[in-house]
């Protein structure tokens, strides 16, 4: 593909701090950023809305049909609408994290999204990083630099647990139900050819960013 931008592809495990560090990176270097997992959060809450089960891929696949999600690419806040309605806050709940993975499986869902992710990212100007389980693999294997973000999964809960609450142990369970959910549809344990891991397990947030920001540095002198 030639483009003249620069894009920036992270994946990873749930809670290894992807939409968090990938937001700032963008904002450091001045870029557009893309949260992929939030059209799938917002087609969960579409049929969870609709009274329906993720579970039901029929159903999903219904939510398709003039499916109007708009996510925007400010890294200084992405908001997300589904046929107009600010649906940003609602679709990070526990109620869709749980429900998400059924989304996720059904191909005809990825396909769909994945198109608008790949435009989003070619108009991407002057460069955009983008975030999702499958993001160095399928979306952009292309990207300038891929980075497999990770982190132990007890830091991972932990960090998780420190922003929605709760019981500990349940959050824990959730986290690693739906990473073993969605390792069937995507391999985001492992890097692909080409992929740089950072493994912030003992990074602070700070460190992380700059360590992928330094990547991007690095490609752009070679
Ligand atoms: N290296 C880090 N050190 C400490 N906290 C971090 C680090 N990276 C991310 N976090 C925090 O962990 C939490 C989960 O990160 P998040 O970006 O939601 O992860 P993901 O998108 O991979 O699920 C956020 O509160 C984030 O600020
Ligand atoms: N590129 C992507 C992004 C998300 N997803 C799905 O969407 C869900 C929510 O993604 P997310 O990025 O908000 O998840 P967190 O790791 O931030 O909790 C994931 O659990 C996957 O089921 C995906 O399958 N492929």
């Amino acid at each position: 593909m030639s483009r003249s931008s620069t894009v920036v592809a992270i994946d990873g495990p749930a809670g290894s701090g992807k939409s968090s560090v990938a937001r700032a990176v963008a904002r450091e270097l001045g870029f557009r950023f893309l949260d992929t997992g939030a059209a799938y959060r917002a087609i969960a809450w579409l049929v969870l809305e609709r009274g329906g089960s993720t579970d039901d891929e029929p159903t999903v696949i219904a939510a398709l049909e003039g499916l109007d999600v708009d996510v925007t690419v400010d890294a200084a806040g992405q908001r997300v609408t589904i046929a107009g309605h600010d649906v940003t806050e609602p679709i990070r709940t526990e109620r869709i994290s749980a429900a998400v993975s059924g989304v996720a499986r059904v191909q005809a869902v990825r396909a769909a999204v994945n198109e608008r992710f790949r435009a989003i990212i070619r108009d991407a100007e002057p460069g955009i990083v983008a975030e999702g389980r499958d993001i160095t693999t399928v979306v952009a294997p292309d990207a300038d630099v891929r980075v497999l973000l990770t982190a132990d999964e007890a830091v991972r809960i932990r960090r998780r647990f420190g922003d929605v609450g709760g019981d500990h142990q349940q959050v824990g369970a959730r986290l690693t139900a739906r990473d073993a959910a969605d390792s069937t549809v995507s391999d985001f344990m492992t890097a692909a050819d080409g992929v740089t891991v950072v493994d912030s397990t003992d990074l602070t947030f700070d460190e992380t960013v700059e360590a992928i920001v330094r990547l991007v540095t690095e490609e752009s002198h070679d």
